[in-house]
């Protein structure tokens, strides 16, 4: 394991292998993950051969992260059409593998309006088909677009609100490349301050249950020779009170038409710490995860996570796919109760900013929201 991490010094590069990509080998079309739950000590390819592979991929969190999981169930719906499963089943059972992140459904329904409506204008199961996998990759291409655009315009906004760089930013859980098509959403900015020499450090939080911080944003932070430093995250307030923080920059699964934010769990005390220390709590998000039809926080749908990712250290192999058990090493005692939210709900009021690649909202209000996303894109087949 030493060695595996010596090779990320300074002039290390990020990785080459893509969170998720389409291959079309001799034996049929495969949709390819690089299985997270195996970061960082290995990187290990899955290959879903039928989208209900890719849903337990989903649900055991071997591809994850709002964006990318719109773009793996879209894919997934490609997969059953061009192998000739049943699009509409497998298309429910991929949006409702994890309830959370709107994108997951955005990506699924996109793929299935876009087979249905090539299916009911030629009758031919291979165009829609067809039809179907363009959706995806579309899907795909937009969301690296997206993500470089998010990436302006959050460095704009740091600009804006501390000018002078040298930016101390604190972030949560994973947003970079592992969870787009593009370098991701906060994780994205955050790469932008320290390619324009801006960034002083970036401290990276999310170190239980799941530690997709350390995991995975110490990570890709490491792979880009980036300066970090990992926390726990019941560290976070002593950070703040030593004046260690200027910004904190954390993604969305979803956003509510009032702005509250869905986002890992323990974004909320980290907003909560924000305020208090008046310290800007910027939230970078696609249009696509801003979602009109859930009116408020209290109409998310929370995801619970199994206890044993709390009663037990499983890590790196987090959790284990399929497993009921973690079958990690016991960090409570035998049959402990664990409450276990995936995500929390942060209020708009503690929100300085939304950024998305349309632009920014701030302050964030219903009106705010639902002005950019009139501006933003129709989604398009
Ligand atoms: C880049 S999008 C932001 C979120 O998807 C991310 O912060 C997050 O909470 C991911 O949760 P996960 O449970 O790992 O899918």
């Amino acid at each position: 394991m030493a060695d595996q991490y010596a090779q990320y010094g300074e002039d290390s590069k990020p990785t080459e292998t893509p969170a998720i990509r389409w291959e079309e080998p001799p034996e049929g079309p495969v949709v390819v993950l690089l299985d997270q739950t195996r970061l960082p000590a290995e990187e290990v390819e899955l290959v879903c051969t039928d989208a209900s592979t890719l849903v337990e991929a989903i649900r055991s969190l071997a591809v994850r992260g709002a964006p990318l999981l719109g773009v793996a169930g879209a894919y997934g719906v490609a997969l059953a059409a061009v192998r000739g499963f049943d699009v509409d089943e497998a298309a429910n059972a991929l949006a409702g593998a994890r309830p959370t992140a709107v994108n997951l459904a955005v990506g699924v329904r996109r793929a299935q309006a876009a087979h249905r409506a090539e299916y009911a204008r030629s009758g031919d199961p291979e165009q829609a088909a067809t039809a179907a996998l363009t959706a995806a990759r579309a899907l795909h291409e937009e969301d690296a677009e997206a993500s470089a655009r998010m990436a302006e315009r959050g460095l704009a906004l740091l600009d804006e609100l501390l000018p002078g760089g040298g930016y101390r930013i604190l972030t949560h859980c994973n947003t970079g490349a592992l969870v787009s098509g593009g370098e991701g959403t906060a994780f994205a900015v955050a790469l932008a301050a320290h390619r324009t020499g801006q960034l002083r450090r970036l401290w990276v939080d999310e170190t239980r249950p799941l530690l997709q911080g350390a995991r995975l944003t110490a990570y890709e932070a490491a792979r880009n020779g980036m300066a970090y430093t990992l926390l726990t995250d019941n560290a976070a307030g002593s950070l703040f009170a030593a004046g260690e923080v200027d910004a904190v920059l954390i993604g969305a699964d979803r956003i509510a038409a009032d702005g509250s934010v869905a986002n890992k769990v323990g974004s909320y005390p980290l907003a909560v710490l924000a305020r208090y220390h008046h310290v800007p709590f910027i939230v970078v998000a696609p249009t696509t995860t801003i979602d009109l039809d859930t009116p408020d926080g209290a109409s998310i749908e929370v995801e619970q996570r199994p206890g044993h990712e709390v009663t037990e250290l499983t890590a790196p192999q987090v959790p284990t796919m399929g497993a009921e058990a973690g079958g990690g090493i016991p960090v409570a005692p035998l049959g402990t109760q664990a409450y276990n939210p995936a995500f929390d709900i942060t209020p708009p009021e503690l929100v300085t900013a939304i950024v998305t690649e349309e632009g920014a909202v701030s302050p964030v209000t219903a009106e705010a929201l639902a002005g950019l996303c009139a501006r933003s894109r129709p989604v398009s087949t």
